[in-house]
């Protein structure tokens, strides 16, 4: 695990290609990032743990997400460890391991308040591009919202990975078995609704290739992203 602090300066430059992923909540950037990286022996980040992180240290120290006052206080203070290992997805503050709670309702439920304030955004995406600048690895596949269009937008692969709400929620829903598919569903558009109000991750910007996994199973998306990354990897060397 890479040890990082969110003080850390951005990288001027960087050997190590970003292959940039966006997408909607539950349209499968995670476990298909996850699952294109180990097949090419690629790093994985997972920007969306570093916001959920926050969101889990602001509600640590009894703040509400809401107050962005309290977000920047708690962003002053953030010892936020991500690795870039795709078969570990452990997440610390400080030395406190995080990974599992990062994923529980409290924190989806928060997780916006977080990311609509601009100071933090700057913050994390400066730790973001220095993780991939110092990775051992060749590239990083790196998944979230604004990864395409504001963390690396001269990245020479940008996919914009969608399914239509209804299977993204039914698949949410899915892994969340004990829970309320209509409640999951509901609680996965509102947070799409905030999210899309700070980022744009529901139309490709100019460039941007879109895979569309709507009429996919699992294997076939991955397929249809590592044929997109060839070609635009292919293309991009000449
Ligand atoms: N093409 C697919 N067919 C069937 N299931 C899929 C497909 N793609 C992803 N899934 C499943 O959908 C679920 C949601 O995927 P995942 O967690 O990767 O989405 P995500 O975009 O990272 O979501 P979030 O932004 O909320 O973290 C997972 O259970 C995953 O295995
Ligand atoms: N580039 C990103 C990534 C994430 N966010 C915010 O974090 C939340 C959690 O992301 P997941 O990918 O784990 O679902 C997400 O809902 C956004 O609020 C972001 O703003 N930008």
């Amino acid at each position: 695990m890479t040890d990082t602090s969110l003080d850390r300066s951005a990288a001027d430059t960087s050997a190590v290609d970003f292959i940039a992923i966006d997408g909607p909540a539950g349209s499968g950037k995670s476990s298909v990032s996850k699952a294109v990286a180990r097949r090419l022996g690629f790093g994985y980040l997972d920007t969306g743990s570093a916001y959920r992180a926050l969101a889990w240290h602001v509600l640590d120290r009894g703040a509400d997400t809401a107050d962005a006052d309290a977000v920047l206080a708690a962003a002053s203070d953030f010892p936020v460890r991500l690795g870039l290992d795709p078969d570990d997805r452990t997440v610390r503050v400080g030395d406190v391991d995080i990974t599992d709670e990062i994923r529980e309702p409290r924190v989806s439920g928060a997780v916006s308040g977080v990311a609509r304030v601009p100071a933090v955004r700057a913050q994390v995406n400066d730790l973001f591009r220095s993780l991939v600048a110092e990775a051992p690895y060749p590239a990083v596949v790196v998944e979230g919202r604004d990864i395409t269009t504001v963390v690396a937008p001269d990245a020479p692969v940008r996919i914009l990975l969608t399914a239509a709400p209804e299977v993204r929620a039914a698949r949410r829903a899915g892994e969340l078995s004990g829970e309320n598919a209509d409640a999951v569903a509901a609680a996965l558009h509102k947070r799409d609704a905030s999210d899309s109000a700070v980022v744009d991750f529901l139309n490709a910007a100019d460039g941007v290739e879109i895979v569309d996994s709507t009429e996919l199973d699992f294997p076939q998306t991955i397929d249809a992203v590592l044929t997109v990354i060839e070609r635009l990897r292919g293309a991009h060397r000449g």
